[in-house]
């Protein structure tokens, strides 16, 4: 049988882009993609880049406030002019934008600008009715924000939305204490909206390592979030242009702007999935095997459609090994564990590879080192912040678990520590390797006496000075 294409690709995100490209200039397949939006997808046009400057922009008071205790007293900050900000992200946006499509264009890729769904196994239906067919299908559709299921909601903005304000609401009402949520309520305090942030919890960002969310809750405090622990929003009205939000404790307020950050969820819907026998998870995602080959064969699937790791690294990464495996000859399967990721909060950010410490105690024992200390940057200009840089170590094997960093440039220095805890060094390597002073990253390689040990088999915990 001949088919239009050996691979169709259905997003222009993160996972879709790297598959066709690679597939397409590497290899020599001849590729088509679906994108229904923007090239480059959620990373590029609605999430990680448009994010990052926006938590740039938004430093500035808590840079002002310490450059005054270096000396510059007069240190003020001026006007933040959200309109030449937001032109100049657009500029931003578009230039990549069209990188991404000149890349594809270059590597051989023939872009469908549409809407696509699956007529079966290996025929793809354009929105304008057009049926293309191909040996193989990648499905890299990516995810949607979820809402959380109370009446009114609709009435909440999502985290696309960020982007796209005509001008930054003067209070405003972030639901959730994930990462979206934990991001976006440090930018927009930072960049001066008045900021409630509701979380259902006891600390924010659960999954990451219990100290530090600790560390994170109370930063943002410390901000001047005004962040609810163990608060639940339960229905959402429409009072003139704003928003009043009722609470579980059966308390009201009025916003000018609520944000739901309540997850996301795989982008399956209208997919035509029913038309091949693609089977799903039970959380909706596409079901793949570690080759990301979903039940039928000629389909595959990578990125947050599939629910496994939701970073854009890692949908880089299927996607480039989904075409080495299939077009290249090159068999290739990722690895899930020990992918470091960051929250961009400010001032410190949140930076951690491997296990947290409530899981290294689960797994067995562990030597916690932790180091907690004012930097040098902030005490002296007599702010308060504390940094923890924290390794998780196996007594048995000196091999280091995982490695917890709440500090300024916390993503920065994780990205380093995941490279020798990625091949397996061991304490005395850390330890082996001489200090860059004065960084605040030295301490990595200073802790010479465990915090705690956790010893589960004696239910013993043991303290040390
Ligand atoms: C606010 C926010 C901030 C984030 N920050 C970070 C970060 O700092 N670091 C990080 O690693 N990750 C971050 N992420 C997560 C990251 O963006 C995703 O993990 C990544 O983009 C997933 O890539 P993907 O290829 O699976 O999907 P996507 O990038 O979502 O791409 C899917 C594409 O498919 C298109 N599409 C969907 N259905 C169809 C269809 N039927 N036909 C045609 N096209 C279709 C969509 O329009 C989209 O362009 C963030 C996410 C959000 C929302
Ligand atoms: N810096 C980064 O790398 C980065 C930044 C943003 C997003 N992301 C990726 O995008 C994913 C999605 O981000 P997210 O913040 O939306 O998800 P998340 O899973 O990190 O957080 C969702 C939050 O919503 C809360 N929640 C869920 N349902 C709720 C409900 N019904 N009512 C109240 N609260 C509810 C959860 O308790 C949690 O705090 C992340 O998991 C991550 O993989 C990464």
């Amino acid at each position: 049988m001949t088919f239009d294409f050996d691979l169709f690709v259905i997003g222009g995100g993160s996972g879709g882009v790297r598959a066709a490209r690679i597939a397409a200039s590497e290899y020599g397949a001849r590729v088509g993609l679906a994108e229904e939006s923007r090239m480059g997808g959620t990373c590029v046009i609605r999430g990680c880049v448009p994010k990052k400057l926006m938590v740039f922009a938004s430093t500035a008071p808590l840079l002002a406030d310490e450059m005054r205790g270096y000396g510059w007293c007069e240190a003020e900050l001026g006007h933040f002019d959200w309109k030449m900000f937001h032109e100049k992200l657009g500029f931003e946006l578009t230039r990549l934008e069209t990188a991404y499509t000149t890349g594809l264009e270059r590597a051989g890729v023939e872009i469908f600008h549409q809407r696509a769904k699956l007529a079966d196994h290996h025929t793809v239906e354009l929105a304008d009715g057009t049926l293309k067919t191909a040996k193989h299908i990648l499905i890299a559709v990516g995810g949607r924000p979820a809402l959380p299921g109370i009446p009114g909601e609709e009435l909440a903005l999502i985290s696309d939305d960020l982007f796209l304000l005509d001008e930054l609401p003067r209070r405003a009402l972030i639901i959730g204490g994930g990462f979206i949520a934990c991001e976006f309520a440090t930018i927009l305090n930072g960049l001066g909206t008045d900021t409630v942030q509701v979380y259902r919890g006891d600390a924010v960002l659960r999954g990451f390592d219990r100290q530090a969310r600790e560390m994170a809750s109370e930063q943002l405090k410390a901000i001047g979030v005004d962040l609810r622990l163990g608060a639940n929003p339960v229905r959402m009205e429409k009072t003139g242009d704003r928003v009043r939000v009722f609470f579980d404790d059966d308390s009201s307020e009025v916003f000018d702007a609520v944000f739901c950050a309540t997850g996301r969820k795989p982008y399956t819907a209208g997919l035509g999935l029913e038309n091949t026998g693609v089977r799903l998870t039970e959380n909706g995602a596409v079901e793949v095997d570690e080759w990301s080959q979903t039940s039928v064969p000629s389909i595959f699937a990578v990125g947050d459609v599939t629910d496994r790791v939701n970073l854009t690294p890692v949908a880089i990464r299927e996607g480039h090994s989904f075409a080495d495996t299939v077009f290249g000859g090159k068999p290739r399967k990722v690895n899930h564990d020990l992918i470091a990721s960051a929250v961009y909060m400010r001032p410190h950010e949140l930076g951690s590879v491997g296990l947290t410490e409530e899981e290294a105690k689960e797994r067995g024992p562990v030597d916690v080192y932790a180091a907690l200390f004012r930097p040098m940057r902030s005490a002296f200009p007599g702010q308060s912040s504390r940094t923890l840089m924290k390794l998780l170590v196996d007594p048995e094997t000196d091999k280091v678990l995982g490695c917890h960093i709440f500090g300024p440039d916390a993503g920065e220095m994780i990205q380093l520590a995941a490279i020798p805890i990625t091949m397996g060094a061991t304490k005395a390597d850390f330890d082996a390797t001489m200090a860059v002073h004065p960084t605040a990253a030295e301490e990595l390689v200073t802790m010479r006496q465990p915090a705690r040990r956790h010893r589960p088999e004696t239910a013993e915990q043991s303290e040390m000075a």
